[in-house]
């Protein structure tokens, strides 16, 4: 039977959502109803019971903050830690390399600034994993995609893209373990970076399946989006109110 990983890179500093203000804490330590996004966005794996093992990576600095915040979380679960890069990827590299896992151990990589990711996404992407051997959360294009060339004023539209070929990548990204190390290896050695784990496999010709994500899960990365977010947390607060009343 394959184990289940999830690694959170969670070494960010948010240079987008403080705009420049210096001293800023990170945003996944931004809280929404009193509590971190990080440690929202952990519950959604610790309550996953598919889930055996659990990485995030954070900055130095940040380990015994956040430490702190699992305590009073009352997250029982061992998370186990592991010190971040300087992009997401070397984060995300830096927990593969301290993972011990067999090759067909399946790794789901999440955004620690997806809070609101669905228990319906989780398990979908895993099942996909376990059908297809690699699987990401995507959402349709819903406006017009247009190829640009960028200019000194902006941008000049070069074509079309037909919107019905293009999705939005989220996270949760599924995977087996042993096909993304050694996409991971890969791309160090020749010095590839990319913004997500599936692009790392999809340049060595691997085929990545989409499943059906969710607006909901947006990545928290401007000041707009702490809005929305505290929107989406009280839709969540008054599901949970629902269910249990
Ligand atoms: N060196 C990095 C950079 C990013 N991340 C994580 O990758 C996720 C997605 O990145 P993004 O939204 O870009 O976060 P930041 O890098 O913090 O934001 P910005 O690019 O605005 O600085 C976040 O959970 C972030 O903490 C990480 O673990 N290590
Ligand atoms: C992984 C990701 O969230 C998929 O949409 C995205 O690529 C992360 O990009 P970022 O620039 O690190 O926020």
């Amino acid at each position: 039977m394959s184990k289940v990983i999830v690694i959170i890179p969670a070494a960010g500093l948010g240079t987008r959502m403080a705009r420049g203000k210096a001293g800023v804490t990170s945003k996944q330590f931004f809280e929404l109803n009193g509590t971190p996004i990080l440690i929202h966005t952990l519950r959604k794996f610790v309550e996953c019971k598919q889930v055996s093992e659990i990485w995030v990576a954070l900055r130095k600095n940040e380990m015994a903050g956040f430490r702190k915040h699992l305590e009073q979380a009352g997250i029982k679960k061992e998370i186990k830690l592991v010190e971040g890069g300087e992009h997401r990827q070397d984060s995300v590299a830096n927990a593969l390399n301290a993972i011990e896992a067999s090759a067909d151990d399946i790794v789901l990589v999440h955004d620690a600034v997806r809070p609101f990711v669905s228990p319906e996404t989780i398990t979908a992407v895993i099942a996909a994993v376990e059908k297809h051997g690699a699987a990401i959360a995507g959402t349709p294009a819903i406006d017009t995609v247009k190829q640009v060339e960028r200019t000194s004023e902006g941008a000049v539209i070069t074509s079309t893209i037909l919107r019905e070929r293009v999705v939005l990548a989220q996270t949760p990204q599924g995977f087996r373990f042993g096909t993304l190390k050694k996409a991971f290896d890969e791309a160090i050695r020749e010095g590839f970076s990319g913004t997500d784990e599936a692009s790392l496999i999809e340049r060595n010709g691997g085929a990545v399946q989409v499943v059906m994500g969710s607006a909901n899960n947006i990545k928290i990365t401007t000041p707009a989006d702490l809005e929305l977010a505290e929107f989406f947390m009280s839709q969540e607060d008054s599901r949970k109110a629902n269910l249990a009343g």
